[in-house]
């Protein structure tokens, strides 16, 4: 696992922006693709860099991790409509390749077995983006999810409710249950790119890197992951232990060694 600690958030988005942009550049790319608020600075970098440089996502897939389920497609809230708000309808990423949960599934266990296939269909994810919830999850994979577990449907904790409420009109309307990418699934990527931002992540970023490997912290499953980059402000930073060897290994890169 390679920890990069950054200044601030604006330096985050820019180095996640240079690692994808180097995949895309690389030729046929599928992208695993987060929600929530961390990502943003990173999708608005790459709308930047594709409105001003060019840069294209028209060889490009892309695989939501999650779904709440109940929500329809068109709900405003609903992470299907998010991504394409947020990021894929600004860019040249074509409709039919971003691949969303149908939270509305008739059979959500029929549907979160679809998805699975269909991420191996496309070969697999090449760079997954995951933001990290104040509880450590990754995905919708809360605490005690099996460090194995495929796309399946998942209960909220109060505490990622309350965290998300912020999105509807009131707690009320946040629904309980969701499909995640399980947390096997997402270690199949072959590239992990964990943002974490802000005060408020420190205490799960440091469980995620420092901790046991173990479900109560589903992020730590990250440890188990051969190539895991995990990019995080200095606030988020703030409850690690080892961060000079981390700023010590980062300032030594070598020139050759890719992210
Ligand atoms: N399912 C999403 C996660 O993918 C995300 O990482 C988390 C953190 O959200 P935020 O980035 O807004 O703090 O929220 C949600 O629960």
């Amino acid at each position: 696992m390679e920890i990069i600690i950054l200044p601030d958030p604006n330096a985050v988005a820019r180095t996640a922006a240079d690692i994808i942009q180097a995949r895309l550049e690389k030729g046929r790319t599928v992208l695993g693709l987060a929600t929530g608020s961390t990502p943003l600075g990173t999708y608005e970098e790459l709308i930047r860099r594709h409105c001003d440089a060019g840069l294209s996502f028209a060889d490009a897939e892309a695989f939501t991790l999650d779904e709440y389920l109940g929500l329809p497609p068109d709900h405003p809230e609903s992470y299907r409509s998010v991504i394409r708000r947020e990021f894929t309808d600004n860019v040249d990423l074509r409709d039919t390749a971003v691949h969303s949960i149908d939270g509305q599934a008739k059979d959500p266990e029929a549907e979160a077995t679809r998805f699975d296939t269909a991420i191996q269909a496309a070969g697999g994810v090449d760079i997954q983006i995951l933001g990290i919830g104040t509880d450590g999850h990754i995905g919708f994979n809360e605490p005690m999810s099996s460090l194995a577990s495929r796309t399946r449907i998942k209960t909220l904790t109060k505490q990622t409710r309350l965290d998300n409420a912020r999105f509807f009109p009131s707690l009320d309307d946040v629904p309980y249950h969701v499909l995640t990418q399980g947390l096997g699934t997402i270690r199949e990527a072959r590239h992990l790119l964990l943002i974490g931002l802000g005060q408020a992540k420190a205490r799960a970023v440091a469980a995620a890197a420092e901790g046991p490997v173990t479900a109560a912290c589903p992020a730590s499953a990250l440890q188990l992951h051969p190539h895991a980059t995990v990019l995080i402000d200095t606030p988020a930073a703030s409850q690690l232990e080892q961060t000079d060897y981390y700023r010590y290994a980062h300032a030594n890169k070598p020139a050759w060694q890719a992210y």
